[in-house]
């Protein structure tokens, strides 16, 4: 026991959360409540009144919350030992390694994590015997037959009734859609892989199972949940297997913060537990310590949700009122963004203090050119990581089948690589090398151009399965597909250093199965752990999708193309729930400002978000910018907009017509 105040600092609503005994607990709070620090002091004060680290599982959302919440709570207790013990993860990351522990109840032998591109890829690989390809009518995409598949398992609804609901054009194909996700079931059980769905589905599985069950049950005492507004029904029914009286059991979260409503998950959850739960204290917070008034005064107007949480902040009205900026486009409003960013840097604000945050990837495409023209260093996180791209799911590819035979997906991937070596080949000698055949019998088979090359790299990744230690087995995977990876990729120069970094990490990883377990199940935060820092300078901007924003706070956030289409997410505005998940998104966003927020409304934005046309056509605000949400906002017009001269025919004010340059007219070169 040490001689602490862990209570020390927090408010009298966020110590009675911290000090509640064993019975369940549901911390109900607003953004920036202390949500994250109060279930941070929890855990402290569990250790410290001696209960051992090892009986408490505390799950979160990211790998990177898990990382921070375990580091604090061993600081808080004086105590470094305690991050080793304590059982912390997400719940994909403790699903493995508990369905790893007990693969051989589950009928697996060695087990693989497939990653979202790594189940449609699969689907590819079953969809032809199926009679799921051709031209002649309209089918399901691989990726739209893995959407229907994880929709069903999340929420427990037949596929019939998904697809009826959701996919309605592809109710001609029902029978042969079952039959292939029957077929991908079992393609993954004989093959031990396992896709996130998957890993969770198993834990609830031992969990139900009465002997694993009890044992499982019994490893913890305490059970405590981050962000639980974003579980979905088998996260629900994970926690209530772990805790079915809810004795031990803690739960935080927002209801106005649900996000993942597209992976099953719904707010309905948290308060759902609190109702259910006999005998549950339910503790709200509403102090809000990290904005100003000004910000949460639109945060409040913006806010969707059930619980009337107004909120509140200790730090009383803060500098200034957030601004809503209009832009003439794109190219305006990412130099307006740069001159900001540059401008608080000037008055002393260091670039981290600072984030732009976006609805989605594509929309910081100008303003990554602006800061690059300028010379500002910047991150970005969210949309496409390097550990997602191809040639790095190349090399994790060779890791992977070095580590499971059974690996069809990766095989099949390493087979393409090669020059000669068609789609029907490859997966038909991916099965053989699943088999088990003898490597030269699958070289003798492989097409004849494509069998020198196949050798090699055969030959290397017998190496690689042979080698002892973990750098000696990268090395010899980075040169199995090196090669192939050269010849592969016309711009094999611009991807040669990703390969070179995530190699040089992989090396220096003692288990080389858990390190590709954690950077499939949390490409972005494994990433951004050992990524060589972004440019030189070690002062950053970071640029972050609104998703991989959450849970962070910033001096000064800007958020980019506050318009109908683009925050609401034009992919969201068929259903009311689906534009619902927007307003909680554009929340979110707002509260993650400490000191200055400011939205910007392009008047005018291309057709296509990531196409070089010169189309443009005018937008809509945001319909979350109500005349109420406004009204708490200051309103300035960019120097883009300001500098319009008004011209004939053309009000003051309205954007200048996009500058078009005419591109080359190649027609003749290819006639
Ligand atoms: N009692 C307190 N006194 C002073 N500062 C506090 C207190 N509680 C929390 N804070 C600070 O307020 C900010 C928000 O806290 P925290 O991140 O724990 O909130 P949260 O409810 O998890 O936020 P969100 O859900 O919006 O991510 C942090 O900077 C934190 O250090």
């Amino acid at each position: 026991m040490v001689d602490i105040d862990l209570t020390a600092g927090l408010d009298p609503a966020q110590c009675e959360a911290v000090q509640h005994g064993p019975g369940p607990l549901v911390v109900a709070a607003g953004a920036g409540t202390g949500k994250t620090r109060t279930l941070t002091a929890r855990v402290a004060r569990l250790i410290d009144s001696g209960v051992p680290p090892e009986r408490i599982l505390l799950l979160t959302f990211t790998r990177r919350a898990a990382a921070a919440m375990t580091s604090r709570a061993a600081a808080l207790c004086s105590d470094p030992g305690v991050a080793q013990r304590l059982w912390s993860g997400t719940f994909h990351a403790v699903a493995h390694r508990i369905v790893a522990e007990h693969a051989q109840h589950l009928g697996l032998g060695e087990i693989t994590v497939l990653d979202p591109g790594d189940v449609t890829d699969l689907i590819d690989l079953l969809r032809e015997e199926h009679g799921l390809t051709g031209t002649e009518q309209r089918l399901p995409t691989s990726q739209t037959l893995a959407d229907i598949c994880s929709r069903a398992v999340n929420t427990g609804v037949s596929t019939r009734q998904v697809i009826a609901e959701q996919f309605p054009w592809c109710l001609d194909h029902v029978e042969r859609i079952n039959d292939l996700l029957r077929a991908l079931m079992e393609r993954k059980r004989s093959r031990g892989l396992l896709d996130f769905d998957d890993l969770l589905l198993y834990w609830r599985a031992l969990l139900a199972d009465e002997r694993v069950g009890d044992r499982l049950r019994a490893r913890w005492d305490w059970v405590l949940v981050d962000e639980y507004q974003d579980v979905n029904q088998i996260q629900v029914d994970i926690v209530s297997l772990l805790r079915p009286g809810g004795e031990g059991l803690t739960v935080v979260g927002d209801d106005a913060q649900a996000v993942y409503g597209f992976r099953g998950a719904t707010a309905e959850h948290l308060l759902g537990l609190h109702e259910h739960l006999p005998g549950s204290t339910l503790v709200r917070l509403t102090r809000n310590f990290r904005s100003g008034q000004h910000i949460l005064d639109l945060a409040n107007v913006v806010r969707p949700g059930r619980l009337p949480l107004g909120l509140v902040a200790d730090r009383g009205p803060g500098a200034a009122r957030p601004t809503h900026v209009r832009c003439a486009n794109a190219d305006d409003e990412a130099r307006e963004v740069a001159d900001a960013v540059l401008a608080a840097h000037g008055e002393g604000m260091p670039l981290r203090d600072q984030a732009v945050l976006f609805r989605t990837g594509t929309h910081s495409s100008q303003l990554e050119i602006e800061l690059r023209v300028r010379g500002v260093p910047f991150h970005k996180y969210g949309g496409i990581g390097y550990l997602e791209t191809a040639h790095v799911r190349d090399l994790v590819s060779a890791f992977r089948v070095t580590l499971n035979s059974a690996d069809e997906i990766s095989w099949y991937r390493l087979l393409t690589r090669h020059r000669g070596l068609g789609r029907v080949s490859a997966r038909a000698l991916a099965a053989r090398l699943v088999d088990g055949a003898a490597h030269d019998e699958v070289v003798a088979e492989a097409p004849a151009k494509s069998r020198t090359s196949l050798g090699a790299t055969l030959e290397r990744l017998r190496e690689a399965e042979a080698a002892s230690a973990t750098a000696d087995r990268v090395e010899a995977c980075r040169q199995a597909v090196e090669p192939l990876l050269r010849q592969h990729y016309v711009d094999w120069g611009r991807r040669a250093a990703d390969v070179e970094s995530v190699a040089a990490a992989a090396a220096g990883q003692t288990d080389l199965r858990s390190f590709i377990a954690d950077a499939t199940l949390d490409p972005a935060s494994v990433a951004s752990d050992w990524a060589k820092k972004p440019h030189l300078d070690d002062d950053f901007l970071v640029l972050s999708t609104i998703h991989s924003a959450k849970g962070l706070e910033w001096r000064s956030v800007h958020l980019l193309r506050a318009t109908d289409g683009s925050l609401p997410s034009d992919m969201a505005l068929s259903t009311a729930e689906g534009v619902e998940e927007e307003q909680r998104l554009f929340y979110v966003a707002a509260t993650r400002a400490r000191d200055s927020l400011r939205i910007y409304t392009p008047l005018r934005l291309p057709v296509h978000p990531t196409s070089l046309s010169s189309r443009h056509v005018l937008t809509k605000p945001s319909r979350f910018l109500t005349g109420p949400a406004l009204a708490t906002m200051d309103s300035a017009v960019s120097a883009g907009l300001r500098n319009t001269a008004p011209g004939p025919g053309r009000p003051a004010g309205s954007p200048a017509a996009p500058l078009t340059v005419a591109l080359p007219d190649l027609g003749a070169l290819f006639a």
